[in-house]
């Protein structure tokens, strides 16, 4: 097969970045374009020096793209702005958006949780929620797929299958997540300065954040039935790594060795979902630049209860290794290409 054409994007963000350097070991696609908004005009590796000896397009403004000569686009840029330059991309282009543009299918509640209506709502009926190891079938014929968010993907990926199994209650799911201030962008904010995060931990968007109705929304699927959750994001002094505490209500007479076994089942022949045995506690490093999903569970002292522990790296298994995981899907290629090595550890 043809190497793919591809652009990115916001290649001069951090999961443009990220996919940039996951691309550099992949030989099914080939960057042909790569964006910038403020930073358009530069090499790629005068704005990451990181990047620094692979051949590299300069980035260019999205305007500048000739799309025609690519066949396919990771979309890496701000939610909000990403559904005027989707809608406006020829048909042929298939498309991995990760923002949030395209995940919400209730246009209204699109509206409510990011204040302005949908600007391309026609395309939002054809997008494909792209939690990969869940949604592969919709994600393999798909022209446009909503990369899923990070915490959601933290949530989603261990609850689906206990609620599918009827394992937990969906009435009393808690989820107390984290995040490294990578999850909030390259561009510069007062809240993600060094003084404002280091040395401390503070919880964020509480009762609030955008990303309940999305976790909310695929756990509905999952159930068959509307499902509220108490989510509480919190942003911690660490570049990169996400940790979902979730605690849930045990279905009658299960045990988190019950919850363990299905999740087995399920997820027993995926590549990037790792399952602890008992006693073992998932570590944000044990996921750091991987495209894994390590997922553990304990039986709660309180009875009926138990705590479910799930880690990714917001930048890769939460956006941009997933990302580049649905594109192989779209274009028929190993699922796992780019995307097989093992953690950063320590
Ligand atoms: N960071 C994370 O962990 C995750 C991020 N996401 C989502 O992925 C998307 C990208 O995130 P991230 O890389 O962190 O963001 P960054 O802020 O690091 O990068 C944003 C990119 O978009 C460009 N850009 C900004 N505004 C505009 C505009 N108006 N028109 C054109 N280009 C623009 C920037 O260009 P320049 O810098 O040159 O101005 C930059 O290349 C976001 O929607 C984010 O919510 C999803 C999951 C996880
Ligand atoms: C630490 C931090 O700020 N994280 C971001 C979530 C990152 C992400 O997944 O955002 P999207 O839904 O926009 O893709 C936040 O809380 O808004």
């Amino acid at each position: 097969m043809n190497e793919v054409k591809v652009a990115i994007l916001g290649a001069s963000g951090y999961t443009g970045a990220e996919l940039v350097r996951l691309l550099a070991r992949h030989s099914g696609f080939r960057i042909q374009a790569m964006t910038g908004d403020r930073k358009a005009g530069q090499p790629m590796a005068s704005v990451f020096p990181h990047l620094a000896g692979l051949e590299l397009p300069d980035l260019v403004a999205i305007g500048d793209v000739d799309f025609g000569a690519v066949d396919a686009v990771f979309c890496c840029l701000p939610h909000g702005t990403t559904q005027e330059v989707i809608a406006g991309l020829p048909p042929h282009v298939r498309t991995v958006d990760l923002s949030a543009d395209f995940r919400l299918t209730s246009l209204d509640s699109y509206a409510t949780w990011y204040g302005h209506p949908h600007k391309a709502p026609e395309l939002q009926t054809e997008a494909v929620y792209g939690l990969t190891e869940l949604k592969r079938a919709a994600i393999k014929g798909a022209r446009l797929v909503a990369n899923p968010g990070c915490y959601p993907t933290s949530v989603q990926l261990p609850l689906v299958p206990l609620i599918k199994a009827g394992l937990i209650e969906t009435a009393d799911i808690v989820i107390d997540a984290k995040s490294g201030t990578s999850g909030a962008g390259r561009s510069a904010k007062e809240a993600n300065l060094y003084c404002e995060v280091t040395e401390g931990i503070h919880a964020y968007g509480v009762a609030s954040h955008r990303h309940a109705p999305e976790i909310e929304q695929e756990l509905a699927e999952a159930a068959g039935h509307p499902v509220l959750v108490s989510f509480t994001p919190h942003l911690m002094p660490m570049s990169r790594g996400m940790l979902a505490t979730i605690n849930v209500r045990l279905a009658k007479g299960a045990k988190a060795a019950d919850l363990r076994a299905e999740w087995t089942k399920v997820y027993g022949a995926e590549f990037f979902v790792r399952v602890m045995g008992e006693g073992g506690v998932p570590q944000t490093r044990h996921v750091r630049g991987s495209n894994f999903c390590v997922m553990g569970v304990f039986d709660d002292r309180l009875p009926g209860r138990a705590i479910v522990l799930s880690v990714i790296d917001n930048l890769v298994k939460g956006a941009s290794g997933q990302a580049l995981q649905n594109m192989n899907l779209m274009f028929g290629l190993p699922e796992t290409q780019g995307l097989d090595q093992q953690p950063l550890f320590p």
